[in-house]
């Protein structure tokens, strides 16, 4: 039986939702029903599907997905490079929906900062490493002169150990040290947020992992708040937080903590998945969780005191009785 609220209760209840804080209201980067249609010769591609995302100031955090789900056209996005068909796009308070075309350019020269899987994209061939570091300090008109930017670029490519290439060109560096080069150049202005595009996609192993390590070096000293986007599912163990994107959408994700041993005293790393729960209550479930337990199309829920059940349809054993049934009294009759 439904009681009618009174009028003190309804009062009560606007006022609760008006301060309730809005969605994102405290992370650095918020993605809100993010879609992305793309139209090609009259053919529609939906690459963000209401995709939700947020993102802490000072993480390091991965999203992994396989090719197609929607990771480049989410960094383009939050890049400023693209614009979401609908939805809505924060990072550091700008408003990456409504935001001007001179006002994106500010974003992207100061906000921001990236580091691409091609090592070419990242660093102009005929400048040394200081001078790359150097260039985007000069385009964002920071004070203090030449001398200043030389000191940044010098304190920059000693906290990402490449020091010794500071006189040479790219071509001069191995593929891993062009690529902390590249990531010296983007924390030159200090940006708020660092996105890199499969950033080890071109590495192998070893040299990916030291790659790693600058990543996190640039995390732990200068605070700086990364997203790493790749298809490489040993990314995960790199980072704390893993969101996976499936089909335009943040699907499941893993947090990974240390835990000291009581007994032996001894730390491991402990991960644990969590599936997203959308505001309209949605929640998707990992594909090979359902497989292993037969679920589709429907599934049986339980609220229990601290947590939901969900169990497979268990009238579907006797849907598919009842069937058979009818299936033998067809051929019988
Ligand atoms: N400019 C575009 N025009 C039409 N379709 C596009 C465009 N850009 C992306 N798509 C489509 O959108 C979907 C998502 O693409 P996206 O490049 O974001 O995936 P991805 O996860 O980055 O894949 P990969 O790891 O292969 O780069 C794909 O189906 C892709 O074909």
């Amino acid at each position: 039986m439904t009681t009618t609220p009174t009028f003190h209760e309804l009062a009560d209840r606007a006022l609760a939702a008006r301060n309730a804080a809005a969605y994102g209201h405290d992370a650095l980067i918020t993605c809100d029903r993010v879609v992305r249609i793309f139209s090609a010769d009259g053919v529609e591609v939906q690459a963000l599907q209401g995709l939700d995302l947020l993102v802490r100031k000072g993480e390091l955090m991965a999203l992994v997905g396989a090719s197609g789900s929607g990771k480049s056209t989410l960094m383009n996005i939050l890049a400023g490079l693209d614009r979401p068909t609908a939805g809505a796009a924060r990072v550091a308070d700008h408003d990456l929906v409504t935001m001007s075309a001179k006002e994106r350019l500010a974003y992207r020269r100061t906000t921001v900062g990236f580091v691409w899987q091609q090592t070419s994209r990242n660093l102009l061939p005929y400048l040394t490493a200081a001078q790359n570091v150097a260039l985007p300090l000069q385009l964002a008109g920071t004070r203090g002169g030449r001398r200043a930017r030389a000191d940044r670029a010098k304190e920059l490519l000693d906290l990402l150990d490449v020091a010794e290439c500071r006189d040479r060109r790219p071509h001069q560096m191995s593929g891993g040290q062009q690529q902390r080069v590249a990531l010296a150049v983007a924390l030159a202005n200090d940006p708020a947020v660092l996105l890199a595009d499969e950033p080890t996609g071109e590495l192998d192993s070893h040299t990916a992992e030291q790659v790693f390590a600058a990543f996190r070096t640039a995390n732990e000293e200068l605070g700086t708040t990364i997203v790493i986007v790749t298809h490489d599912q040993s990314v995960a163990s790199e980072v704390r937080r893993t969101v996976a994107i499936r089909d335009g959408r943040t699907s499941t994700e893993v947090l990974r903590h240390s835990e000291v041993d009581s007994a032996t005293g001894q730390e491991n790393l402990v991960a644990r998945e969590y599936a997203m729960l959308d505001r309209a209550g949605r929640l998707q479930l990992p594909a090979e969780y359902t497989r292993a337990l037969g679920m589709r199309d429907r599934v049986a829920l339980e609220l229990e005191p601290d947590h939901i059940a969900v169990r497979p349809d268990d009238t579907r054993n006797d849907d598919a009785a009842r069937n058979d049934d009818a299936a033998r009294n067809d051929r019988e009759g």
